[in-house]
Protein backbone atom coordinates (compact mmCIF):
# COMPACT_ATOMS: atom_id res chain seq x y z
CA UNK A 1 0.00 0.00 0.00
CA UNK A 2 1.10 3.55 -1.14
CA UNK A 3 2.41 6.01 1.87
CA UNK A 4 2.59 8.69 -0.51
CA UNK A 5 0.12 9.84 -3.20
CA UNK A 6 1.20 12.26 -5.80
CA UNK A 7 -1.40 13.69 -7.73
CA UNK A 8 -1.61 16.41 -10.57
CA UNK A 9 -4.00 18.26 -12.61
CA UNK A 10 -3.31 17.16 -16.07
CA UNK A 11 -0.35 14.99 -17.87
CA UNK A 12 1.71 17.71 -18.95
CA UNK A 13 2.76 18.56 -14.87
CA UNK A 14 4.56 15.59 -15.06
CA UNK A 15 7.62 16.87 -16.45
CA UNK A 16 7.98 19.33 -13.26
CA UNK A 17 6.21 16.60 -10.61
CA UNK A 18 8.56 13.52 -11.95
CA UNK A 19 11.19 15.28 -10.10
CA UNK A 20 8.95 14.31 -6.24
CA UNK A 21 8.91 11.02 -7.44
CA UNK A 22 12.35 10.80 -8.01
CA UNK A 23 12.94 11.76 -4.70
CA UNK A 24 10.10 9.74 -3.40
CA UNK A 25 12.11 6.97 -5.58
CA UNK A 26 15.62 7.93 -3.90
CA UNK A 27 14.50 7.24 -0.15
CA UNK A 28 12.37 4.10 -1.04
CA UNK A 29 9.08 5.63 -0.03
CA UNK A 30 6.37 3.85 -1.47
CA UNK A 31 4.27 6.09 -4.11
CA UNK A 32 1.48 6.26 -6.66
CA UNK A 33 1.24 8.68 -9.26
CA UNK A 34 -2.34 9.93 -10.71
CA UNK A 35 -3.93 12.26 -12.50
CA UNK A 36 -6.61 14.11 -10.52
CA UNK A 37 -8.34 17.29 -11.48
CA UNK A 38 -10.64 19.53 -9.90
CA UNK A 39 -11.97 21.20 -12.60
CA UNK A 40 -11.99 18.04 -14.96
CA UNK A 41 -12.58 15.24 -12.89
CA UNK A 42 -14.17 16.39 -9.89
CA UNK A 43 -15.85 13.27 -8.97
CA UNK A 44 -12.98 11.32 -8.96
CA UNK A 45 -10.94 13.91 -6.91
CA UNK A 46 -13.46 13.84 -4.24
CA UNK A 47 -13.49 9.86 -3.75
CA UNK A 48 -9.90 10.20 -4.51
CA UNK A 49 -9.66 12.78 -1.37
CA UNK A 50 -11.70 11.18 0.42
CA UNK A 51 -10.75 7.26 0.83
CA UNK A 52 -7.07 8.20 0.88
CA UNK A 53 -6.26 7.90 4.79
CA UNK A 54 -8.32 4.24 4.25
CA UNK A 55 -6.06 3.34 2.06
CA UNK A 56 -3.14 4.14 4.30
CA UNK A 57 -2.03 7.18 2.28
CA UNK A 58 0.05 9.08 5.07
CA UNK A 59 1.14 12.57 3.09
CA UNK A 60 -0.47 13.55 -0.77
CA UNK A 61 1.85 15.39 -3.47
CA UNK A 62 -0.22 17.52 -5.72
CA UNK A 63 0.55 19.49 -8.22
CA UNK A 64 -1.66 21.96 -10.68
CA UNK A 65 -0.87 25.15 -12.73
CA UNK A 66 -2.61 27.71 -13.47
CA UNK A 67 -5.85 28.35 -11.69
CA UNK A 68 -4.47 25.49 -9.85
CA UNK A 69 -7.32 24.69 -7.10
CA UNK A 70 -6.36 20.90 -7.00
CA UNK A 71 -4.65 20.99 -3.61
CA UNK A 72 -6.49 23.20 -1.89
CA UNK A 73 -9.41 20.78 -2.83
CA UNK A 74 -8.01 17.96 -2.36
CA UNK A 75 -6.92 19.36 1.29
CA UNK A 76 -10.46 20.48 2.19
CA UNK A 77 -11.92 16.48 1.56
CA UNK A 78 -9.13 14.63 3.84
CA UNK A 79 -7.24 15.63 6.84
CA UNK A 80 -4.15 14.21 5.57
CA UNK A 81 -1.24 16.67 5.23
CA UNK A 82 -0.88 17.80 1.55
CA UNK A 83 1.63 19.59 -0.06
CA UNK A 84 1.52 21.75 -3.06
CA UNK A 85 3.44 22.15 -5.94
CA UNK A 86 2.76 25.17 -7.89
CA UNK A 87 3.55 24.37 -12.07
CA UNK A 88 4.72 26.90 -13.69
CA UNK A 89 1.92 28.28 -16.09
CA UNK A 90 2.58 29.08 -19.99
CA UNK A 91 1.39 32.65 -19.52
CA UNK A 92 2.44 33.62 -16.21
CA UNK A 93 4.95 31.64 -15.39
CA UNK A 94 3.87 30.22 -12.38
CA UNK A 95 2.71 32.89 -10.23
CA UNK A 96 -0.75 32.42 -11.15
CA UNK A 97 -0.43 28.70 -10.07
CA UNK A 98 1.63 29.88 -6.87
CA UNK A 99 -1.08 32.46 -5.68
CA UNK A 100 -3.78 29.58 -6.20
CA UNK A 101 -2.44 27.37 -3.77
CA UNK A 102 -0.95 29.75 -1.35
CA UNK A 103 -3.38 31.97 -0.10
CA UNK A 104 -5.87 28.89 1.13
CA UNK A 105 -8.42 30.50 4.06
CA UNK A 106 -7.75 29.59 7.72
CA UNK A 107 -8.96 25.81 8.29
CA UNK A 108 -7.58 23.97 5.57
CA UNK A 109 -3.62 24.70 4.76
CA UNK A 110 -1.70 23.86 2.15
CA UNK A 111 2.06 23.58 2.55
CA UNK A 112 2.81 25.64 -0.70
CA UNK A 113 6.59 24.73 -2.23
CA UNK A 114 8.56 27.09 -4.48
CA UNK A 115 6.78 27.12 -7.84
CA UNK A 116 8.52 24.27 -9.58
CA UNK A 117 9.31 23.27 -6.18
CA UNK A 118 8.99 19.36 -6.72
CA UNK A 119 11.94 18.48 -5.39
CA UNK A 120 11.26 20.02 -2.05
CA UNK A 121 7.55 18.21 -2.17
CA UNK A 122 9.42 15.12 -1.94
CA UNK A 123 11.85 15.80 0.89
CA UNK A 124 9.04 17.70 2.89
CA UNK A 125 6.92 14.25 2.27
CA UNK A 126 9.91 12.39 3.44
CA UNK A 127 10.04 14.64 6.72
CA UNK A 128 6.73 14.48 7.43
CA UNK A 129 6.80 10.57 7.18
CA UNK A 130 10.00 10.85 9.26
CA UNK A 131 7.85 11.49 12.09
CA UNK A 132 6.65 7.75 12.23
CA UNK A 133 9.15 5.98 10.38
CA UNK A 134 12.13 5.85 11.94
CA UNK A 135 14.11 4.54 9.00
CA UNK A 136 13.08 7.22 6.97
CA UNK A 137 14.55 9.92 9.99
CA UNK A 138 17.73 8.39 9.55
CA UNK A 139 17.89 8.80 5.76
CA UNK A 140 17.14 12.08 5.75
CA UNK A 141 19.52 13.10 8.63
CA UNK A 142 22.28 11.41 6.36
CA UNK A 143 20.87 13.30 3.19
CA UNK A 144 21.05 16.58 5.33
CA UNK A 145 25.20 15.46 6.36
CA UNK A 146 25.80 14.36 2.54
CA UNK A 147 24.67 17.75 1.20
CA UNK A 148 26.70 19.95 3.74
CA UNK A 149 29.82 17.88 3.15
CA UNK A 150 29.50 18.90 -0.52
CA UNK A 151 28.79 22.25 0.14
CA UNK A 152 32.04 22.67 2.40
CA UNK A 153 33.75 21.18 0.35
CA UNK A 154 33.28 23.08 -3.01
CA UNK A 155 36.17 24.45 -4.22
CA UNK A 156 35.45 27.27 -6.67
CA UNK A 157 39.44 28.64 -7.34
N1 LIG B 1 -5.03 23.53 -12.18
C1 LIG B 1 -5.53 22.46 -12.82
C2 LIG B 1 -6.50 21.58 -12.34
C3 LIG B 1 -7.13 21.66 -10.99
O1 LIG B 1 -6.72 22.51 -10.17
O2 LIG B 1 -8.00 20.84 -10.72
N2 LIG B 1 -6.73 20.66 -13.28
C4 LIG B 1 -5.93 20.91 -14.30
N3 LIG B 1 -5.20 22.01 -14.03
C5 LIG B 1 -4.06 22.57 -14.75
O3 LIG B 1 -4.27 23.00 -16.05
C6 LIG B 1 -2.97 23.13 -16.63
C7 LIG B 1 -3.07 22.92 -18.12
O4 LIG B 1 -3.49 21.60 -18.38
P1 LIG B 1 -3.42 21.00 -19.87
O5 LIG B 1 -1.95 21.02 -20.26
O6 LIG B 1 -3.95 19.60 -19.76
O7 LIG B 1 -4.26 21.89 -20.73
C8 LIG B 1 -2.07 22.10 -15.93
O8 LIG B 1 -0.95 22.74 -15.35
C9 LIG B 1 -2.99 21.51 -14.89
O9 LIG B 1 -2.39 21.31 -13.64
Amino acid sequence: MPLVGVIMGSKSDWEVMKEAVEVLKAFEVSHEVKVVSAHRTPEFMMNYAREAHQRGLEVIIAGAGGAAHLPGMVASLTHLPVIGVPVPSRNLNGLDSLLSIVQMPYGVPVATVAIGGAKNAGLLAVRILSLKHQDLAEKMRKFMEEMRDEVLSTQLI
